[in-house]
């Protein structure tokens, strides 16, 4: 009997098995959504636009595997060095788009939260991967619907939402539009727990869950700065103290990166013209002018180093 539902299990676990994954992307969540899969056994591939850009994401993946290795194997530094370089090992870096997705059983979408950008990459993956292959994007704030509609594989495409940093965050949100298979949808969501997340089930609405609730609040407190209501400290110690969140608003904002909250404002604002939480701030406007893009540029509300 045992063996009977092992080989049942094994054939359906094969079938909707995902085992190699290209993600598109190795930024601050691409390098992220790596670390986890590779994490999980999956062979991984990060596509970048070239190799500096492949060997950030190499530097910060083995920095933050470093971290867990450390906590893994607090008492033996030769096993926690092992777990990393084990690690690292199934992780492949490429510049070539079309090559990287030639065997995908996952292609995860992480480029810059834009569009016209999405587009013009998901028609060249749309003919160069498989007809097995799903595709997701981890948009922030885009419609998953409209990001699917320049390909050919609606009903194999979805919305996988991480958050950051996404070795820490449990969280995954998994997102359906109208057109997403039960067999797609099921097979991101085992993906999901198997690499170690708690999924929740999304429809393709704006900010899905999390961020519906969170762009007002960041929006709300970016403009209580721009009002001289009170400090961007200030907000942050209240929302810290008063409110028990882990970051105040404006650390919260410099975490996830001013090029990205800008491109998730500018892309709201032109869907909802008349609400004036999206509205443009001269803060972020300058922020990006001058460089200033939080934590990932070493500035933002406040300094790193
Ligand atoms: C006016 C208009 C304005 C428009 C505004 C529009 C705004 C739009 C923005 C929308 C944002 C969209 C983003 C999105 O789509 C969704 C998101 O991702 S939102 C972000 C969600 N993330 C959070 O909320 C993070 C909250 N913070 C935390 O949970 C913690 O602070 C954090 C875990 C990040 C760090 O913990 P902390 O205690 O503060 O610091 P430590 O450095 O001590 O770390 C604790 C612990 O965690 C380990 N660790 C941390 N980072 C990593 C990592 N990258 N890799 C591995 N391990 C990590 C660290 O080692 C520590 O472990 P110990 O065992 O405790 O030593
Ligand atoms: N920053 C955050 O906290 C979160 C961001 N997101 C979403 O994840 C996506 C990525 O965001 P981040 O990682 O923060 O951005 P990022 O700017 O850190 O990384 C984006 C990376 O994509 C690369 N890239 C751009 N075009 C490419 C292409 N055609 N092919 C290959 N690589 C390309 C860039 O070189 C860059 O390294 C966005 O859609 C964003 O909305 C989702 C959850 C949280």
């Amino acid at each position: 009997m045992s063996f009977i539902v092992k080989r049942c299990l094994s054939t359906s676990t094969a079938k909707n098995a995902i085992n190699n994954v290209t993600i598109i992307g190795g930024g601050l969540m691409g390098s992220g959504i790596a670390q986890v899969a590779a994490q999980a056994g999956n062979n991984v591939t990060i596509v970048e636009v070239n190799s500096d850009a492949l060997k950030k994401a190499d530097i910060g993946i083995a920095k933050s595997l470093e971290r867990v290795g450390k906590k893994l194997h607090k008492d033996n530094p030769n096993d926690a060095k092992n777990f990393v370089e084990q690690i690292r090992s199934r992780i492949n870096g490429s510049t070539d788009t079309k090559s990287a997705v030639q065997d995908a059983d996952l292609v995860v979408e992480a480029i810059v939260e834009n569009m016209k950008v999405k587009h013009d990459l998901f028609k060249t993956l749309d003919q160069a991967a498989p007809q097995k292959t799903i595709f997701a994007s981890n948009t922030s704030s885009l419609s998953i619907t409209e990001i699917s509609s320049v390909t050919n594989r609606k009903d194999r495409f979805g919305g996988l939402h991480f958050f950051n940093p996404v070795p820490m965050m449990k969280l995954l949100e998994v997102v359906r539009t109208e057109n997403t298979s039960d067999e797609t949808f099921n097979a991101m969501w085992n993906w999901g727990k198997a690499i170690g997340k708690t999924c929740i089930k999304c429809k393709d609405t704006p900010g899905f869950v999390v961020n519906r609730l969170l762009v007002p609040y960041l929006s709300e407190a970016i403009k209580m700065v721009e009002r001289g209501d009170a400090s961007a400290e200030d907000i942050d110690i209240a929302m810290k103290l008063g409110a028990g969140y882990p970051m105040g608003p404006l650390e919260l904002a410099d975490y996830v990166g001013h090029d990205t909250t800008k491109f998730i404002l500018d892309g709201w604002h032109e869907k909802f013209p008349d609400n004036p939480l999206f509205e443009p701030t001269k803060i972020l406007e300058k922020f990006v002018k001058e460089g200033k893009l939080g934590r990932k540029s070493g500035e933002g509300f406040y300094k790193y180093n």
